[in-house]
């Protein structure tokens, strides 16, 4: 039972996938009609507990509290096709239980199904409205106007109901997907539903990982409704697959436990090449990251003039100090006696570096190691245009973009905004890279083409600095996986987890707004020990 929970908290589906998987299940024999029964089934039983505890928040103190609360009123938006069917079972349901029922249904062609549930809960007495205004006292909206079979942009009316319930600011539950959201993209088609919850029904769709579906989506959750494996497996097997990172994902790339006869240069030994006199503070943050993700060594090449700082912050590295340009940029990397590039298990070249450091980029893209590049390690290299050449590279590249460097690297891929899986796997196979796209659901792509989607983060994040410790962070992780048989994509991937899961337990802590890169970098090592603890 877990194991099937965990392999369907990893899928996402397209709308055309999730179709497939549809069919195979009502050509197997199940009859549409007892499909719907038992997840409208699910979605009422899941809409009643979050309203009540929604209510119960609201009365917190109060003397009047579930079960024995009034019935409250529930509008039922409904729409021509089966999202609507689920809707109107929804509506009979919650009507049984009690609750006060108003139906708006603006559509006078309806799917047959969705039809007959209308006709019944008209014979029961609900009232059924083609217009949104009745709705407007209700305490609840449920949002079945459109899910995954929406293609077209919205019209009036319902765009125009749309727009006039979103002012209303209430509770707004929305039915597999927001209604106007693309299934893939996360588009908003014209107009679309802000909800508070979405209920995503058996796999998750992939438009609601999307960075611009977020104000749309609200709290999402997965109502599973026995999907069998295997007709999952055969939709998807021939396509490249896009997968969600969940916990387990994560905790299994992890280098933990060690193996008890070890020493430090087995678990690892990481260069950092960053900073410049102007950004001495990008090489801290990088080196703070690099620090909790447990590497064995880190050693840190920074322009002469921060060493003493860099020294100061982390006793435990071995710092590099390099002949600096004028501007204080590192001028050529000058590494120790007897070392060369070959005695790191892993690069990670970027933070603070401005495009003065651009002479040292050659160097890194000819050594032979897994090669992180971050921030002005991707100007540099966008500025040299040679993206072409990472395929001949011996060892993996890692190139971790925000959405300004990706669009200087990847010109020709227009979609960074609108479609960031799409574009993300189109970067990956063009330059043969494994691709981050940081973002609010950072995506991460291989050349394969397989991707994968950090689904839960929170915008502390959001400000200067929290990108250098992922570089660390990520740089040391790779560092540790050298010698082990672990995907480098699935190394990143884990490290996207990290940093965010870091960042959502420092902000229940301190507020969104607490969450500085420096402060970051001390719940890395606490919010593992809390998930590892609870494992
Ligand atoms: N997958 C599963 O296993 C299960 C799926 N289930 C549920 O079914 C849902 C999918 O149902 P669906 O395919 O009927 O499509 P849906 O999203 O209701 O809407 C499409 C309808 O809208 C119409 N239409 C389109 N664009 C329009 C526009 N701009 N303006 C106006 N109309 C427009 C279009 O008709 P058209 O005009 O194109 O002929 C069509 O009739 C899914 O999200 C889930 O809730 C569960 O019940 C059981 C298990
Ligand atoms: N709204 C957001 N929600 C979640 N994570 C975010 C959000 N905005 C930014 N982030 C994350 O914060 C980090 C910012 O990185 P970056 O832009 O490189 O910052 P810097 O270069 O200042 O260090 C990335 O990991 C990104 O995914
Ligand atoms: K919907």
């Amino acid at each position: 039972m877990k194991d099937r929970q965990e392999k369907i908290a990893q899928v996402i589906v397209t709308a055309q996938q999730m179709h497939d998987i549809e069919e195979r299940i009502f050509t197997a024999g199940m009859p549409v009609v007892a499909l719907m029964e038992k997840v409208a089934g699910l979605i009422a039983r899941r809409i009643q507990d979050i309203y009540l505890l929604s209510c119960q928040q609201e009365n917190k103190g109060k003397a009047s509290l579930s079960p024995s609360l009034p019935p409250s009123r529930v509008g039922i938006l409904t729409g021509p096709g089966h999202n609507g069917g689920d809707a109107l079972v929804v509506a009979r349901e919650l009507y049984f239980r009690g609750y006060e029922v108003l139906i708006y249904c603006p559509f006078s062609k309806l799917k047959e199904l969705t039809s007959q549930h209308l006709q019944y809960n008209r014979s029961l007495g609900l009232p059924c409205y083609d217009s949104i205004e009745p709705l407007q006292d209700c305490d609840l909206l449920i949002d079945g106007l459109f899910g995954f079979g929406l293609e077209r942009t919205l019209t009036d009316p319902v765009a125009s109901a749309i727009n006039q319930l979103n002012e209303w600011d209430k509770p707004i539950i929305s039915i597999d997907l927001p209604s106007g959201l693309h299934t893939d993209t996360g588009e908003v088609l014209g107009t679309a539903v802000r909800a508070t919850h979405t209920l995503c029904l058996g796999l998750w769709k992939q438009g609601l990982l999307q960075d611009q579906a977020l104000d749309y989506v609200g709290k999402a959750e997965l109502i599973d409704f026995d999907i069998p494996l295997a007709d999952i497996q055969a939709v998807l097997e021939n396509s490249p697959s896009t997968k969600r990172i969940t916990k387990t994902t994560a905790l299994s790339t992890l280098p933990l436990p060690r193996p008890p006869v070890t020493h430090k240069y087995k678990e690892g030994h990481l260069l950092l090449i960053c900073g410049s006199r102007r950004y001495s503070g990008g090489a801290i943050l990088t080196g703070l990251g690099a620090r909790a993700s447990g590497v064995g060594m880190l050693s840190i090449a920074v322009p002469e003039s921060l060493k003493s700082i860099m020294v100061a912050q982390l006793p435990e590295a071995l710092i590099i100090g390099c002949p600096e340009t004028e501007s204080g940029a590192i001028a050529q990397l000058q590494l120790p006696a007897k070392t060369d590039l070959s005695s790191f298990n892993a690069i990670a070249c970027g933070p603070g570096l401005t495009q003065d450091a651009s002479p040292i980029l050659q160097q890194v893209l000819d050594s032979t190691n897994p090669l992180l590049l971050d921030a002005d390690g991707l100007n540099i290299l966008a500025e040299m245009e040679t993206i072409q050449t990472l395929q001949k590279r011996q060892k993996i590249t890692v190139l971790t973009p925000h959405t300004g460097e990706f669009k200087r690297l990847f010109p020709d891929i227009p979609d960074a905004n609108h479609d960031r899986v799409k574009a993300t796997r189109e970067a990956a196979a063009q330059s043969g890279a494994v691709v981050l796209l940081k973002g609010a659901r950072t995506v991460i792509a291989n050349f394969q083409g397989t991707v994968w989607i950090n689904p839960e983060s929170t915008p502390a994040l959001a400000r200067g600095g929290s990108g250098d410790v992922l570089t660390g962070l990520i740089g040391g992780l790779l560092a540790q996986a050298s010698s082990k048989k672990i995907f480098v994509e699935e190394i990143v991937a884990t490290g996207a987890w990290w940093h965010s899961q870091a960042a959502i337990l420092a902000a229940q802590e301190r507020t969104e707004l607490g969450v500085d890169a420096h402060t970051l970098t001390n719940y890395l090592i606490a919010v593992l020990a809390s998930t590892s603890n609870k494992k």
